[in-house]
């Protein structure tokens, strides 16, 4: 299959309301494609399953996976047209009240309780005129390519997609690979910014709690790199990236989700007290937004040295599981009516409301750029 007929093939899965994934990871020339033949919801509960999962915010509900190994398409020339002006969004007043005080509201809370940070979220109502959810990838595909690019849908959930900067958790055999995002600015040009104390104080609390997590595992080697300032779009972000292994044997996939999702990045420390200010306070269902979403258990050929000897060999194969797991950030439920762009920040005893309220209108751009 090439790129165009992957176009026109996800075109027709979604006329056809078929269950799909398709994907463009960071910085490849390759799009992954699955799809499922029947509309049977399937679930994952523990994550031995091998397929594309799809998981909510909220570890009490479920997790979706579209079973089977994924096609490779190789797409290294995609370039789809552009929207010259960005759609305008129409943001009410009332909708920035009301994030404000809730902003204002667990300010207060984490100068009164143990809480320290907490990540507050709302939906941005975006009325699309006229173009189909492939378009939208397609044009996602072409301006975020060092993003984790996606459209997913299924006929009984709904179709969403995005362009996420985030990594939740890479694990390749026994090798992992995490990250601590947080703390926003716009990208003005330059690389070189520098970075205030809320915002690094923010960050840190990610990185912290990220590796006393992967502590209480059995590990063979961590290694934390310098922090540095990472683009993702017209925003740059602090980013840590957080490396190492486990000892053979000592994995526990479900355990490790469980231990990393939802990180301070998406959710707040204590993480108990953020989830419950978050379920009191933020006044809607999250869903999908800041789950996470990537391939299970792909069972990928390893081989160092592809020579026809390997090749033919099958002694010589290293077959390794792999899951590559992403946060569902810069994403929107696409509704052919209304479709709903999801955007939040993380808020500690610093935080300046109307910041955070414009830190959330940047972030909606992500999206709306390409609307
Ligand atoms: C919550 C979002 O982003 C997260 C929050 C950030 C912040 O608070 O600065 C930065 C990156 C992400 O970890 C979002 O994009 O909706």
């Amino acid at each position: 299959m090439d790129a165009s007929s992957l176009f026109n093939q996800l075109d027709e899965d979604f006329l056809q309301n078929r269950p799909f994934v398709a994907y463009r990871k960071p910085a490849a020339d390759s799009i992954n494609y699955l799809a499922q033949q029947d509309d049977e919801l399937q679930v994952t509960a523990d994550f031995t399953e091998s397929g594309f999962v799809f998981a909510p915010f909220s570890a009490s509900e479920q997790a979706v996976l579209i079973p089977g190994k994924p096609t490779i398409i190789a797409c290294d020339q995609l370039k789809a047209e552009l929207p010259v002006d960005s759609l305008e969004l129409v943001i009410s007043e009332t909708e920035r009240q009301q994030h404000l005080q809730l902003v204002e509201r667990a300010v207060q809370e984490i100068n009164e309780s143990s809480l320290q940070k907490v990540v507050l979220s709302r939906k941005q109502i975006a009325k699309i005129s006229d173009s189909s959810p492939v378009t939208l990838f397609n044009r996602l595909l072409s301006k975020y390519p060092e993003a984790f690019v996606y459209v997913w849908h299924h006929p009984k959930v709904g179709t969403w997609m995005g362009a996420t900067p985030e990594t939740l958790l890479s694990l390749n055999g026994y090798k992992f690979e995490t990250m601590a995002l947080a703390g926003t600015q716009r990208f003005e040009g330059d690389l070189k910014v520098s970075w205030g104390l809320k915002e690094q104080e923010e960050q840190d609390l990610v990185t912290r709690d990220l590796i006393s997590r992967l502590k209480t595992f059995d590990l063979k080697k961590l290694n934390i790199q310098e922090r540095e300032t990472y683009r993702a779009g017209s925003l740059l972000h602090l980013r840590t990236c957080i490396t190492g292994s486990f000892n053979r044997g000592s994995l526990d996939l479900t355990q490790l989700i469980r231990a990393l999702h939802p990180t301070p990045a998406v959710c707040g420390l204590p993480r108990l007290e953020a989830q419950s200010f978050i379920q009191n306070h933020e006044g809607y269902p999250r869903g999908f937004y800041t789950g996470f979403l990537g391939e299970l258990n792909i069972l990928e050929d390893q081989s160092k040295n592809r020579n026809r000897r390997n090749v033919e060999n099958l002694a010589y194969k290293t077959l390794n599981p792999v899951t590559r797991l992403f946060v569902n950030l810069r994403c929107m439920q696409y509704k052919s009516e209304a479709s709903e762009i999801y955007v939040g920040g993380g808020i500690t005893k610093d935080s300046i409301p109307e910041d955070e309220w414009q830190e959330t209108v940047n972030k909606a751009q992500t999206i709306a750029s390409i609307l």
